[in-house]
This record gives structure tokens, sequence and C-alpha cells, in this order.
């Protein structure tokens, strides 16, 4: 069964998760695009520490702002360069929408997935790589690796990255509110795409 998205959020979806207060979806007046980029070896997957700007001190994939002038690709194509050193072939995994009170622009983040990077996994002035396992039950792998750390990153990951580690494709909307000085998710919404 399809269910209504929310604004801003297109495509034929069937509902996965759902939560928080029962007020309106926030209003916004401009939508902002975005990327984030994950690559995958086996049962892991590559996280960046934020070291400045938005987000500082959360883990998160690799991306930004897509500049005029460029497709959403080429942005997460540069922005995976510039942050980690590498280059690969992405595809769109999914789309997060988030709106917070704090302005009245939204952001449309286009999620990307790649795998056989090329290039040296660097840490830039901007994120600190470190590969992780999503292997059930956290077992860890012969090297170790710790699981996601999603007590490290936006409160709305837990929705979204266990449909992009099953390749399942989705799109989904999180509205952030002020509370106690920290954004936090007020609702949200998330869905994967029916064919
Ligand atoms: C609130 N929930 C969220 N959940 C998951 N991911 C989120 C996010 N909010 C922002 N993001 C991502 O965080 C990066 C910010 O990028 P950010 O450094 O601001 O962009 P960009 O590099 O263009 O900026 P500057 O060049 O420094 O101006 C970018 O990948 C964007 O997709």
């Amino acid at each position: 069964m399809s269910t209504s998205n929310p604004p801003g959020v297109e495509g034929h979806l069937e509902e996965v998760s759902r939560g928080g207060n029962s007020a309106e979806w926030l209003p916004y007046s401009q939508v902002k695009q975005y990327t984030n980029t994950f690559i995958f070896r086996d049962h892991e997957i590559l996280l960046g520490l934020k070291k400045r700007g938005f987000g500082t001190g959360k883990y998160n994939g690799f991306g930004g702002k897509v500049e005029p002038g460029e497709s959403s690709l080429q942005a997460a194509t540069r922005e995976l360069e510039e942050e980690a050193g590498i280059r690969a072939a992405l595809e769109l995994a999914g789309v997060f929408f988030f709106v917070s009170d704090k302005e009245d622009k939204a952001f449309h983040i286009d999620i990307y997935r790649g795998e056989n990077f090329t290039g040296l996994i660097t840490e830039t002035d901007e994120m600190r790589p470190q590969w992780f396992s999503f292997r059930e039950a956290h077992i860890q792998t012969p090297e170790q690796l710790p699981p996601i750390p999603f007590h490290q990153m936006w409160e709305t990951d837990p929705y979204w990255i266990p449909l992009l580690v099953n390749r399942q494709p989705f799109a989904g909307r999180a509205d952030f509110r002020t509370q106690g000085g920290k954004l936090l998710p007020s609702k949200w919404w998330f869905g994967t795409v029916l064919p």
C-alpha cells in the first residue's frame, strides 16, 4: 500500500516508519540541494567525522551543497574527492528532505552509494574518514571494526541508514526543532520506493 508522502517528498512510496508529534509539517519557502555519499566494501561502510561547520563532531557520509551549474551526481563526485580523497562510480540510493524551525530553507539531500573506489582514503580539513562494520549483532570483522556509531550521528540516521545498507531505495522527511539549544527531530516519515 502506498501512503501519502509528506510535502517535499516525491515518488511512489510505502511507509516504513514515522514518528514524532502531530503538528503540521513545517513550511518552507526555498529548497537547497545537497549530496551525501557512502562508500561500501563487504560488510563495511565508510563514514567521516565532520571536523568543522554544520554537524561538527558527528559521523556522516561525504557531501555538501550542489553548486550552480553542477548536477547532483557531479557535486557528489566532487565532494567525495574533496573530503575523502577518492573517486567512485556512484548510484542514487535515496533522498532525505529536512526542514528546521531555524530557517525557512528546506534541505533536499540526494544520498549516494558507491563501491570500488580509486585513490587513497585521506583525512582532510573537513572530514576524518573511518570504516565501520554493519554486520548483524555487531559481530566484529577480523579487522575489529566498531559498529556504525549511531549515538554520534544525526538523530534521524537510524531510520534511513538501514535502508541504505540493505539497498532499498528510499525517501523521507524530518522536521527539526530547537529544543534546549539543540536541533532535534520533532516529526519524521520514511518510505521505500515501490516499483
Ligand atoms: C539534519 N540531518 C542531516 N542528516 C544527514 N545528513 C545531513 C543532515 N544535515 C546535513 N547533512 C549533510 O551534512 C553535510 C553538510 O555539508 P556542509 O559542510 O554544510 O556543505 P558544504 O561542504 O557544501 O559547505 P561549505 O563548502 O563548508 O560551505 C552534507 O553532506 C549534508 O548532506
